[in-house]
């Protein structure tokens, strides 16, 4: 592989943006991906997966490159040719890779992959969390997963089309995609691609949707005709899902704290072809307590601490901090004992999280149904998805009957 100036001082730039100004991968990487109209493809790929990989692999290639934070910019490219050198990458004569220490760096690399928390390039605090919650064999392994690149995987909107079809419409765009044993709904790419661009995406035909969250909304048995509330639908994957589980026929209430992230959903339901969904922004208790005793499905897909989800946000291993572990710990309980109370007699409830920690997830639901409010409440069944099981992203749901 030949570097390009232009595209390195991309990386670099994005690079600075994430480290030093608290700005989030994702946004950061599709800014940058506007910076030059010329930009193939594989030019596009390039920027997005390096800033990725030098962002997810931080720790490492710092204690390798001997500079700390706050990094500069020399810093950082003593990074990216640290990055350059493990890729087996030749450095070209630019003054950045001046003096590089290429046979240094793969000792460095050598003695520092036998300690885990370099190796897998994480912080003390969530190694030991990790180690403390899951037992050291199961965060080993786990951590390794996540810190690898995901598949891309795509719902069918049933709504508007079937797997089979979909499949051969990607298919004719030189999209190439199979089928995955036990999600129903999920097509996988063989070959990463960038499916927004594609007609079919603009039309509506599917969402990209990591397969363990498509279990979800299977999990909650929604029918035609049901009146069901999404309390933390965010931008609304669920949501859609849900939607089209129902086949367009009955009440979606989707709720969160934020009217920014309802909008987007807005936008996708129209996309998505979507009828039913009616969208409320929780600004007090009220629109909760409207509701009590009323729904068939109450989802909560409660905001966590995305340690499951490494792979796609691999900034959270440096932005999330242990405060706001705890805080969330409170949230997540807070809105187990209060959303709860929306579900009717003989109704269902499905907990969900994006974490692997049982903390944030059987922990919870335990305590749940040990208080008060969760008395009303039978365990049905939980799943707890680890990616290096499943080989999709951490999750976990549980499945409670209101009796
Ligand atoms: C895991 S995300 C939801 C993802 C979404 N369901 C999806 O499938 O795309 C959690 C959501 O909970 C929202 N949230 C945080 N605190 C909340 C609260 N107290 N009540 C309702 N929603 C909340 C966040 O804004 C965020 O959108």
């Amino acid at each position: 592989m030949r570097l390009h100036r232009n595209l390195c001082f991309a990386v670099i730039d994005g690079l600075m943006s994430i480290f030093n100004d608290e700005e989030y991968a994702d946004k950061v990487i599709q800014q940058l991906l506007k910076r030059d109209k010329r930009w193939g493809s594989r030019d596009r790929g390039f920027v997005a997966e390096t800033t990725y990989d030098i962002v997810r692999w931080k720790r490492l290639y710092a204690e390798i490159a001997e500079v700390k934070e706050p990094f500069n910019r020399d810093n950082l490219w003593r990074m990216f040719a640290v990055w350059a050198t493990l890729k087996g990458i030749k450095l070209p004569d630019w003054k950045y890779f001046e003096n590089t220490p290429t046979r240094k760096i793969k000792g460095r690399f050598d003695e520092l992959s036998k300690i885990r928390k370099f190796r897998e390039s994480i912080p003390d605090w969530i190694d030991a969390i990790g180690v403390e919650e899951l037992g050291e064999s199961k965060w080993t392994k786990e951590i390794a997963v996540q810190n690898k690149q995901a598949d891309v995987i795509l719902r069918v909107n049933t709504l508007k089309t079937s797997k089979e079809k979909l499949q051969n419409t990607l298919f004719d765009q030189d999209i190439e995609t199979e089928f995955i044993k036990g999600y129903p709904s999920a097509l996988k790419l063989t070959e990463r691609a960038n499916v927004f661009m594609t007609e079919a995406f603009k039309k509506g035909l599917f969402e990209v949707q990591d397969a363990s969250s498509q279990l979800v909304a299977e999990m909650l048995h929604v029918e035609p005709g049901m009146k069901v509330v999404d309390t933390c639908a965010g931008a609304g994957g669920k949501t859609l899902h849900i939607a089209s589980l129902m086949e367009n026929k009955g009440q979606i209430i989707a709720m969160d704290i934020y009217e920014s992230k309802l909008k987007k959903l807005k936008v996708r339901a129209r996309r998505n072809g979507v009828h039913n969904i009616d969208m409320r922004v929780i600004d007090s208790t009220k629109p909760i307590k409207k509701l009590h005793n009323k729904a068939d499905r109450v989802l909560i897909d409660a905001p966590c601490s995305g340690l499951g989800v490494l792979r796609r946000n691999p900034d959270a291993k440096w932005k999330l901090e242990p405060q706001f572990l705890d805080q969330i710990r409170g949230i997540q309980q807070d809105i187990l004992q209060r959303y709860s109370k929306m579900v009717k007699s003989g109704g269902k409830l499905v907990y969900a999280t994006c974490s692997i920690l049982p903390s944030e997830n059987e922990n919870q639901i335990n305590a749940f149904l040990e208080s008060e409010a969760g008395k009303d409440f039978t365990f049905a069944k939980d799943k707890k998805v680890l990616a290096h099981e499943s080989g999709y992203d951490g999750f976990y749901m549980a499945l409670l009957e209101r009796h």
